[in-house]
């Protein structure tokens, strides 16, 4: 049977990670890599670098990077090795072997994660889609290499049998929770009509993994949304009402974070929430202002945003964490060329230049063409 990735409770709990650099700089790479480990409750014991201009097909890495890995593992006790790539299963079995150690990937991990944080049913049910497909793809790889090797022919075994039940029981089973999955999404469609009828201006509050959504939105709302110093602290979409003073009410929602190379498994089963979620009036992208690569983190947020056909949503850009900056630590706003607010500089966690905020939500209202009546209803959530 291949190897699901998934980490076993009982599994010890320390990592040696490896990372290698094929001309871009991955030092920044591995650091969140280091940061998705401790997220998953995860002791980072060694580190452990390398440069080629290729990834090797059988294991990877070259014979030295291996040796050097094995040592590490006899010094420490460590009983895991995350590769922060996508390792085919080939290379992943070579590995393990080799290395006499669990081998997992980095969407393995972030799997993982997911894994443990979905709370709602849907969130659960995404998760377990986007493991089963993972699986699914290292089945049938794993399988045509074997039909490749041995030509196809003759191969009639108890191994081919597994392998097909497994198949069969793992197609099964995705059906099943497509199907489930597509009945609750039915049921939210339903929700989100009623808020769209009763013509309240929606938001939802975007940006990369860690950059202080939950936080600024508990503060806007006063809600008790899960902010922690995790990667992927919230999985599950939460919506409230935000009362703007002179102006009514907003819906604005808290959202999944986003990372750069996404698992595709997870882009696919969490895709009809996020385009769900976005689709509204006005994006509050929140920046983590004081990361190194604040820039990149922009970039892949706005490219996820493409994808998923939200590009053309309004967006004022939030730089967060200002109390932390080096220099100017004050809250401030900037207005585009059609004097709207843009761009606002706060810190969510002390609450200045959270006005900044507000401010630029009733101008939005003003602006909008929703009767101003009809703002000020109650509504359903
Ligand atoms: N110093 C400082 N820390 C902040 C600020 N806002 C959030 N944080 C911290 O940043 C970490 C992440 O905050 P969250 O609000 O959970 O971030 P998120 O964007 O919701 O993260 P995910 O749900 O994991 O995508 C927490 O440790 C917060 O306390 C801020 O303005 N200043
Ligand atoms: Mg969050």
């Amino acid at each position: 049977m291949l190897d699901s990735g998934g980490i076993t409770p009982n599994e010890s709990n320390s990592a040696v990670l490896v990372g290698l650099d094929f001309g871009d700089d991955n030092g920044e790479r591995l650091e969140e890599l280091r940061q998705l480990a401790i997220s998953d409750q995860l002791k980072v014991l060694a580190v452990v670098k390398g440069k080629r201009s290729r990834p090797d097909p059988a294991t990877y890495v070259g014979k030295g990077k291996i040796d050097e890995i094995r040592l590490l593992l006899s010094e420490t006790s460590a009983s895991l090795v995350i590769f922060n790539h996508e390792l085919s299963p080939i290379q992943q079995r070579n590995l393990a072997e080799q290395l006499q150690c669990r081998v997992i990937d980095r969407t393995s991990l972030i799997l993982d994660i997911f894994a443990q944080r979905a709370k709602s049913r849907e969130g659960k049910l995404q998760v377990e889609l986007a493991q089963l497909e993972y699986l699914a793809s290292r089945l049938v790889r794993g399988w045509t290499h074997l039909e490749r090797q041995k030509g196809g022919i003759g191969l009639r075994g108890p191994g081919e049998t597994q392998l097909e039940t497994d198949r069969r029981l793992l197609a099964k089973r995705v059906k099943f929770l497509k199907e489930k999955l597509k009945v609750l999404q039915r049921q939210r469609n339903v929700q989100r009509r009623a808020r769209q009828r009763s013509k309240v201006m929606t938001l939802s509050i975007v940006g990369y993994t860690n950059a202080g959504k939950s936080t600024l939105f508990n503060r806007l709302t006063q809600a008790q949304s899960y902010a922690a110093d995790q990667l992927f602290a919230t999985l599950d979409t939460t919506t409230r009402k935000l009362f703007i003073p002179n102006c009514g009410y907003v819906v604005i929602s808290d959202t999944v974070g986003f990372i750069r190379e996404l698992p595709h498994t997870l882009v696919a089963a969490f895709r009809a929430t996020l385009e769900e979620t976005v689709q509204t009036d006005m994006l509050l992208h929140v920046v983590d202002a004081v990361s190194p690569v604040r820039d990149e983190q922009i970039r892949e947020v706005n490219k996820l945003l493409k994808e998923i056909g939200a590009d053309n949503i309004p967006q004022i850009l939030i730089f967060n964490k200002i109390d932390c900056a080096e220099s100017n630590r004050a809250a401030s706003y900037v207005r585009d060329e059609y004097g709207r607010i843009a761009c606002i500089r706060l810190s969510a966690k002390t609450g200045e230049g959270l006005d900044f905020v507000k401010i630029a939500l009733a101008e939005a209202i003003a602006q909008s063409s929703v009767e101003s009546r009809e703002r000020f209803l109650e509504v359903g959530i």
